[in-house]
């Protein structure tokens, strides 16, 4: 695709022929990797993606979705669906937010910038505020980010502080929030003995607690606004590693879904709910699951939730989040200007698309997609469908998700022939992958085999064409392993389960179908 000049024109493909249905699938968490037990993916019963490997594997290739390949830091760095939709949406990488605040707080330049001078105000005679996800699984945010930011703050002026941390279990192996908590007390006790007033305020779990998305629950964002905002949870507790540790002695509980709490003074007082001129910050760079808090924070009129007290204060995100709303308007660092993406290319030359998910993965094919922008290109050229996710259940629960019914909807989109390209994310994979449940994410691994076979044979009824591809890993692998591969166990010699995406590769098939094959590149 040419993506330079002022031209939106695109020219004839080489070799796939003009005015075919091209149907773009992305498989949600679906990496490849060596068949075990612990490969979903190869447990599975997914005939339709295995004959995509054997029928035609000179279609067939592997496609590196994580580290610098794909604009994130390092090659440690697991890809993730922002960076996953929005190099497939763009056609090309760009250095994403976690790299970008890494290099605005390494050159200070995060302190020069208007986000900054903005909250600054606050300092001498209010509270900073710092919100976020505290884990350094590099997807939402980093605790290294975090702690660089409090030490820069408390040398430019903030004198009393307040941390809300959302604990995670998803981008990393549950039960390691203990451990960054307690890193995080010890940055604050620093903090405390040079005479800033610096301290955890209130925690909870990411996925019950303020990190939904797409708008599935507003529920869990209250929780997180009571907590944070008001001071209100249904546990108190005097410190956030007493917090953690307490509550996951609960039954079944696990770091993403730990209930909220607030951490109180000797009196019983909550130590930070967020008040009249104080300073906000939303220290995630990722947007989807801070968008609705954002806006919560951010705008006068709101009838999401009834936040019962709604503060006036300066609030700035770590990035701006929505590039289209300019959500927040303020932010600490610029995030990475994606523009000329597929999206715009194809309303810029009449081409109809058809884009549709359930609400969990809806932004993937539509913000992220178009590079983190909410809303249409031209509507005239475009439809987006979101099917309702289940809410207030884990995946696990539900792992067929709503797979077929996003494969009846392309199906349909497909056959209606009234759109050039009908793209999907299948969400399976990937959801129920992050609960850690084997044997329900096999059975999430069938359900999305079974959606792409939908969609493949109206393809094969259009003479169309497909692509079928993936964001990054998932269920592939849902172990901890050695550097020789081995799955690792903890001290009860239980295998350690991984709940986080993978460093794995991702298949890539194109192919045309009815008709002679054609190379593509
Ligand atoms: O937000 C999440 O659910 C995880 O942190 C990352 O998963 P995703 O990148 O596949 O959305
Ligand atoms: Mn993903
Ligand atoms: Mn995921």
């Amino acid at each position: 695709m040419a993506t330079t000049g002022t031209s939106w024109k695109l020219a004839d493909h080489p070799k796939l022929p003009k005015g075919k249905t091209i149907a773009v699938v992305v498989l949600d968490g679906w990496g490849e990797a060596s068949p075990d037990k612990y490969n979903c993916i190869h447990v599975a019963e997914t005939p339709t993606m295995d004959s995509l490997k054997t029928t035609a594997p000179d279609r067939w290739r592997l496609v590196r979705a994580h580290g610098t390949a794909v604009g994130l830091p390092t090659e440690d760095d697991m890809g993730n669906s922002e960076v996953g939709h929005n190099a497939l949406g763009a056609g090309r990488i760009f250095a994403q937010g976690a790299k970008l605040v890494d290099l605005a707080l390494a050159s200070g330049k995060i302190y020069e910038d208007e986000g900054f001078s903005y909250i600054k105000e606050s300092f001498a005679n209010n509270t900073l505020h710092l919100i976020g996800l505290m884990s350094d699984g590099g997807v939402h945010s980093r605790l290294d980010q975090l702690q660089l930011l409090l030490k820069g703050a408390s040398e430019r002026g903030a004198k009393r502080i307040r941390v809300h941390v959302l604990t995670d279990g998803r981008d990393v192996v549950d039960g390691t929030s203990v451990g960054f908590a307690e890193t995080l007390e010890k940055d604050l006790a620093e903090l405390r003995g040079k005479g800033i007033d610096a301290q955890v305020a209130s925690s909870g779990g990411r996925m019950y607690v303020t990190m939904d998305r797409y708008e599935n629950d507003w529920e869990v964002v209250k929780r997180g606004w009571d907590a944070q905002v008001l001071g209100e949870a249904p546990h108190k507790f005097k410190n956030v590693v007493e917090g953690i540790k307490k509550l996951r002695e609960a039954p079944n509980a696990n770091d993403q879904y730990l209930p909220p709490f607030v951490i109180v003074d000797d009196n019983g007082k909550p130590v930070g709910p967020i008040m009249d001129g104080d300073a906000v910050v939303t220290f995630n760079f990722r947007a989807d699951r801070m968008t609705m808090l954002a806006q919560a924070l951010e705008y006068e009129k709101f009838d999401k939730f009834d936040r019962v007290r709604f503060p006036k204060i300066r609030y700035a995100g770590m990035l701006q989040y929505d590039g289209e709303l300019k959500l927040p308007n303020h932010y600490l660092v610029s995030p990475p200007l994606i523009e000329r993406t597929s999206g715009e290319y194809l309303v810029n030359n009449g081409i109809r698309t058809f884009a549709c998910s359930e609400t969990v993965k809806f932004g993937h094919v539509t913000f992220f997609w178009n590079g983190n922008r909410s809303g249409y290109f031209n509507k005239e050229l475009e439809e987006y469908v979101e099917i309702p996710s289940d809410s207030g259940i884990t995946f696990n629960v539900q792992p067929k998700m709503k797979a077929l019914e996003i494969g009846e909807k392309a199906r349909d989109a497909i056959l209606s022939r009234k759109f050039d390209q009908v793209r999907v994310n299948i969400p399976n994979g990937d959801m129920v992958g992050h609960t850690g449940d084997i044997e329900a994410t096999v059975v999430a691994c069938k359900a999305a085999d079974q959606a792409v076979k939908m969609i493949l044979d109206a393809i094969e009824q259009v003479g169309g064409i497909y692509v079928v591809t993936a964001d990054h890993g998932n269920a592939e692998d849902m172990v901890k392993r050695n550097k020789k591969g081995e799955p690792l166990v903890d001290k009860d010699g239980k295998v350690q389960i991984q709940t986080s995406h993978t460093l794995q590769p991702v298949s890539n098939n194109i192919k045309r179908r009815k008709s002679r094959l054609c190379r593509v590149r």
